[in-house]
């Protein structure tokens, strides 16, 4: 299937906040109630449309765990949109963030755009990190933010397209050079320069 564009993501944050539950509800609207230990990194893909335009997200999602640090460092480069997850219940999951996004922006390209989400907000009486707390580091920061639910699906769909959005956004305004950014890949998609080049029928 064409896409006008591929956008390359990153799940990042510590070890047990959902990471891997967020993107299996995304990809494939699943939930798995065990901790499934991410060991070192995993892939999922999914199609959206934004502006009348077929998207491609090609996501990885990174192991929290500290003994994988050095594995998952390698797949900072060559993202444009980074879900940086923190877990409603954990304080210790949120006092990590500002370590988190220092390592990202280390090792990330300048253009990329991050979102902040707490998850397991269907958790709401096990609550200690409150909403107002992630609006104001994701302002700090300039990050999107967004509470979730991997469990129930809230804002899960919404986090990765209006991640997508803002990207897109960027690229139409020219703050985004699709040319030089690897975490974008134009396709063919209402492109018929781009169909030529590749050989296309309508030349
Ligand atoms: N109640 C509730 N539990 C959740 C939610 N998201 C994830 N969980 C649970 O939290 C645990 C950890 O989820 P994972 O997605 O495996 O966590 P992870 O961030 O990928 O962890 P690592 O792979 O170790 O980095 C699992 O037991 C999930 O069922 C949620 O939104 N609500």
């Amino acid at each position: 299937m064409s896409y006008a564009y591929i956008f390359k993501y990153i799940i990042i944050g510590d070890t047990g906040v959902g990471k891997s539950c967020l993107l299996l509800k995304f990809t494939n609207k699943e939930f798995q109630a065990v901790h499934d230990l991410t060991i070192g990194v995993e892939f999922g893909a999914k199609m959206i449309t934004i502006d009348n335009k077929p998207i491609k997200l090609q996501i990885w999602d990174t192991a929290g765990q500290e003994t994988f640090r050095s594995v998952t460092r390698l797949y900072y480069r060559g993202r444009v949109g980074t879900l940086l997850v923190y877990d409603i219940t954990r304080r210790e999951t949120f006092n990590h963030l500002a370590s988190w996004l220092e390592e990202a922006r280390q090792h990330a390209s300048e253009n990329m755009t991050t979102i902040l989400i707490g998850n397991k907000c269907d958790l709401e009486g096990e609550r200690v990190v409150s909403t107002e707390e992630g609006e104001q580091f994701a302002r700090e920061h300039g990050l999107i933010f967004m509470e979730a639910s991997a469990k129930t699906a809230q804002n899960v769909e919404k986090a990765f397209i209006e991640t997508a959005t803002t990207i897109y956004k960027r690229i139409q305004d020219g703050m985004i050079n699709e040319a030089n950014e690897p975490g974008v890949r134009p396709g063919s998609f209402g492109n018929d320069a781009s169909s030529k080049q590749r050989g296309g029928c309508c030349g």
